[in-house]
């Protein structure tokens, strides 16, 4: 079998198309400028959470048309002339990377990445990049979704079982993380990103022993620091807490603590209350009630106004796999090309008007209310246009209805795109994982709390510059037939 780890053909077959015709034809060191950027916020949400550029990063750095590579090539498309596939075997990232960082709260119709590279090199990056991005970021939206509902609980990411596939688990995870969540139980995400991992048991392990009972006190005498036990089993009040409490008794006698119990059926909101009534009975308030079970972000809500009593959550199918939305629909598209020499903007033209790309290179710069620390709006401007940055009174002003305006002033401009990659070297450390988080974190406490509500939340302001969106009105009347 194929060497498994190496990315380098992680792309679409038309990329690899698409990069033979430009060498066929001579145009391989053109260059070329691409923008990532998604038109729509997936759950209703007012925001997503960007994640995914570490993968990204790492992704560029090892892209190598190995020897093995080069051979399924051959092999594959009698059209790839052999010194197409011998170029290909010196292949390595050369151009420029910007990027937004992971944990940003990002809006529709932003640059959050821009590749600006020989068009052979630009064209392949394409579908990876997309990939990674799009799934990272949808899971790091719903999971910021969930630690809105319960803000001062413990989240426990549980989805590996059900994400899709190995990748979607481990990347899900840590993008569960940046966005609030407190653990994960997949071992492997831990080692790998240092994530905090905790678990309970299975009922499996009631169900292996003769009793209920006997399989709590052998769980508690094997790991006494972290003993959650699952009282479902059989009968979550008749049985379940009851020996939880015994065994919780016990432990008491021996100077240890049961740290809770699981609930993982039935109506949780019934079953924690009056679960917490017993354990308080029991004089063992400190044990904690986690709940899982099919859990998203709408049903700890009910729940919550059910005054439930629950103080964990394990969450898995419905954050990994973003059940109610499963895709981000982020795309990478062509804004100038290099002719002559110099950039030309480029437009794609769609009688779908969200369809319609927006020209040139482009920098976006997140306007900061300098009396309050809040953001403003994000304000795309072409590469060069340095207005925002001077600090100069701004326009906004509604593209459909351009009598509608406002001026901004008193802000600082804060640029979101940072340089990743220049000139194919590495210019930018990644962050620690915690330090993601914690800016995260501090970014959501800069947007108002209208934009941030889980349900209808009000629209943030991405605005395009006056010659911005000129020079788009300029191209869609120069391309219209
Ligand atoms: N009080 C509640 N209010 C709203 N939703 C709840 C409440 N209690 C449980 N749920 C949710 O209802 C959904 C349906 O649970 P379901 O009836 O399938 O579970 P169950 O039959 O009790 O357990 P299972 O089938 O997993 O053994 C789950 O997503 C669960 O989280
Ligand atoms: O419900 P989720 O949010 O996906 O969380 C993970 C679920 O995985 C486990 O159940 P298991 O896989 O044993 O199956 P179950 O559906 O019968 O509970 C656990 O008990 C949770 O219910
Ligand atoms: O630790 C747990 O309780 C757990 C982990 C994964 C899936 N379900 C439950």
């Amino acid at each position: 079998m194929a060497t498994y780890d190496n990315l380098t053909l992680h792309t679409d077959k038309y990329q690899i198309n698409m990069m033979y015709a430009h060498w066929i034809h001579g145009t391989t060191d053109n260059k070329a400028v691409f923008e990532v950027f998604f038109r729509k916020l997936p759950f209703g949400n007012g925001y997503a959470v960007f994640a995914g550029l570490q993968r990204i990063v790492e992704y560029v750095r090892s892209l190598s048309f190995n020897e093995e590579v080069i051979e399924y090539l051959r092999e594959q498309e009698e059209d790839y002339a052999p010194a197409f596939l011998e170029k290909l075997q010196s292949f390595r990232f050369t151009g420029n990377l910007c990027s937004v960082e992971e944990g940003t709260i990002v809006f529709p119709n932003e640059p959050l990445i821009r590749v600006e590279a020989s068009v052979f090199e630009a064209q392949l990056l394409e579908t990876a990049i997309l990939n990674f991005m799009n799934f990272q970021t949808l899971i790091a939206t719903k999971a910021s979704r969930i630690r809105q509902v319960a803000p001062k609980d413990i989240l426990m990411e549980f989805g590996t079982r059900r994400a899709q596939e190995a990748d979607a688990a481990i990347w899900g995870a840590r993008a569960a993380y940046i966005a609030g969540f407190d653990s994960t139980s997949n071992m492997r995400a831990g080692m790998l990103f240092g994530i905090p991992t905790k678990g309970t048991h299975a009922h499996a392990w009631v169900q292996d022993h003769d009793s209920e009972e006997e399989a709590f006190f052998r769980y508690a005498a094997a790991l006494p620091n972290q003993v959650t036990l699952l009282v479902d089993t059989y009968d979550t009040l008749k049985s379940g807490v009851p020996h939880a409490i015994k065994v919780a008794k016990a432990m008491e006698a021996q100077g240890k603590r049961m740290s809770g119990i699981r609930l993982d059926s039935g109506d949780l909101a019934y079953l924690s209350k009056t679960a917490r009534a017993m354990l308080d009975e029991a004089g063992l308030p400190y044990v904690k009630i986690v709940a899982s079970n099919d859990l998203d972000e709408n049903i700890i809500f009910n729940l919550k106004a059910q005054d439930c009593q629950i103080d964990s959550w394990g969450v898995g199918t419905q954050l990994i796999t973003a059940a109610d939305q499963p895709a981000l629909g982020g795309v990478y598209k062509l804004v100038a090309r290099e002719k002559d020499g110099e950039y030309v903007p480029v437009i794609k033209i769609s009688g779908n008007p969200e369809k319609v790309t927006t020209p040139g290179l482009k920098e976006v710069y997140r306007l900061m209310n300098r009396r309050n620390g809040m953001a403003e709006a994000d304000y795309i401007v072409l590469s060069g246009d340095t207005e925002a940055l001077e600090g100069r009174k701004l326009k906004l002003f509604d593209k459909l209805h351009p009598y509608l305006y406002k001026y901004v002033e008193d802000y600082e401009a804060v640029p979101l795109l940072k340089p990743i990659f220049i000139g194919g070297e590495q210019v930018y450390e990644l962050p620690e994982l915690d330090q993601i988080r914690a800016y995260h974190a501090k970014q959501l406490k800069m947007f108002w709390p209208e934009y941030l509500r889980k349900l209808n939340p009000a629209a943030y302001l991405v605005d395009l510059s006056p010659q911005a969106w000129q020079l788009k009105m300029d191209l869609i009347h120069a391309n219209k037939m």
